[in-house]
């Protein structure tokens, strides 16, 4: 079967990559991406310098998936950016992605000239789920810091670039957000990032499973699937044809892969699944994803990309 995928001018083997902050935080880890069967790969978050993120635990896997408020840990830009160098010089066809973010809109701006001004010849992700102005929502859910950021980034960055979207759950605010988008030469987004501000507990001790944020943290996993299909879905219906769509969100089998392409999406990233089984599980996502396809009597993406049906 053919699974291959083309975003802009990139061509993947596969579908399947990670979610930014799996598997990718160093070199090891992102080696390990390097050698499993997945189609590309995508660094941390980037900032500026590296951070440390916050206090421990930070992490939690759940019966459903996981919850997590690692505050953006990462060995900073130049150590991506030396990576990426030393990967493409091996692997010149085969594209792969960074994910940058800013804990300012000047750190934003700053850290997109640096992929700007280096050799990086892959796909830029900007990671719009952090806050700018403390005290105001997360920029994606801010309409006027979303266009003062995309705006700046198009004055300047003229590679590939797509946006990380947070989870929306009102239908005004797909045709939103798709109103401004629609506006930027966006190479992709990439819908969705984990459901923010959840909190789990511990039942033995009746504590909050994480430490930061008095136990609030971002949902993943299973939890995070009718959402995704709904945002892949939402957005697929209201961006233009050029703007590529990577879906994320409760991926754990070869079906769920083939939903979120059923909703239209292009790439499919997983993250908790990915976490809690290694890099092994995209050889298994891969053989599941063709046997579902060959019950449906597909043999390509396209043929079925989109094609969810309503009643
Ligand atoms: C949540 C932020 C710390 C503002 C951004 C980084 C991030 C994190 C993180 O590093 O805590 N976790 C997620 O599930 N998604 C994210 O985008």
């Amino acid at each position: 079967l053919d699974l291959t995928t083309t975003i802009g001018n990139y061509t993947f083997a596969n579908p399947l990559m990670n979610a930014s902050g799996v598997n990718c935080f160093d070199k090891d880890e992102l080696d390990a991406m390097v050698a499993s069967a997945s189609g590309s790969m995508v660094t941390k978050s980037a900032t500026v310098k590296p951070r440390p993120g916050n206090p421990e635990p930070r992490y939690a896997d759940l019966t459903l998936g996981s919850i997590n408020s690692m505050g953006l840990p990462n060995l900073g830009i130049d150590y991506y950016l030396d990576y990426v160098a030393t990967y493409q010089a091996a692997h010149p066809a085969d594209a792969i992605f960074m994910s940058i973010v800013g804990t300012t809109f000047d750190d934003n701006i700053a850290v997109a000239h640096r992929i700007q001004d280096s050799d990086f010849a892959g796909l830029t992700e900007i990671n719009l789920s952090c806050p700018n102005v403390p005290g105001e929502p997360q920029t994606a859910y801010d309409p006027a810091q979303t266009v003062k950021i995309l705006d700046a980034l198009f004055s300047f960055f003229t590679k590939p670039l797509g946006v990380k979207l947070p989870p929306f759950f009102d239908l005004a605010q797909f045709d939103q957000m798709a109103a401004i988008l629609n506006r930027y030469p966006l190479a992709f987004i990439n819908t969705m990032n984990s459901i923010g501000n959840g909190l789990m507990i511990d039942a033995e001790t009746d504590t909050a499973l994480i430490k930061p944020k008095g136990g609030f943290g971002g949902i993943g996993g299973a939890y995070a699937k009718p959402i995704a299909l709904a945002n892949v879905r939402a957005f697929r219906q209201r961006l233009n044809s050029n703007i590529r769509i990577i879906g994320t969100g409760g991926v754990h089998t070869g079906r769920d892969v083939y939903e979120l392409i059923l909703c239209g999406a292009d790439m499919v990233q997983v993250g908790t699944a990915l976490h809690q089984e290694g890099p092994q599980i995209f050889a298994r996502l891969l053989t599941e994803l063709q046997a579902e396809m060959t019950r449906k009597g597909y043999t390509n993406l396209p043929e079925f990309r989109g094609a969810l049906k309503t009643l």
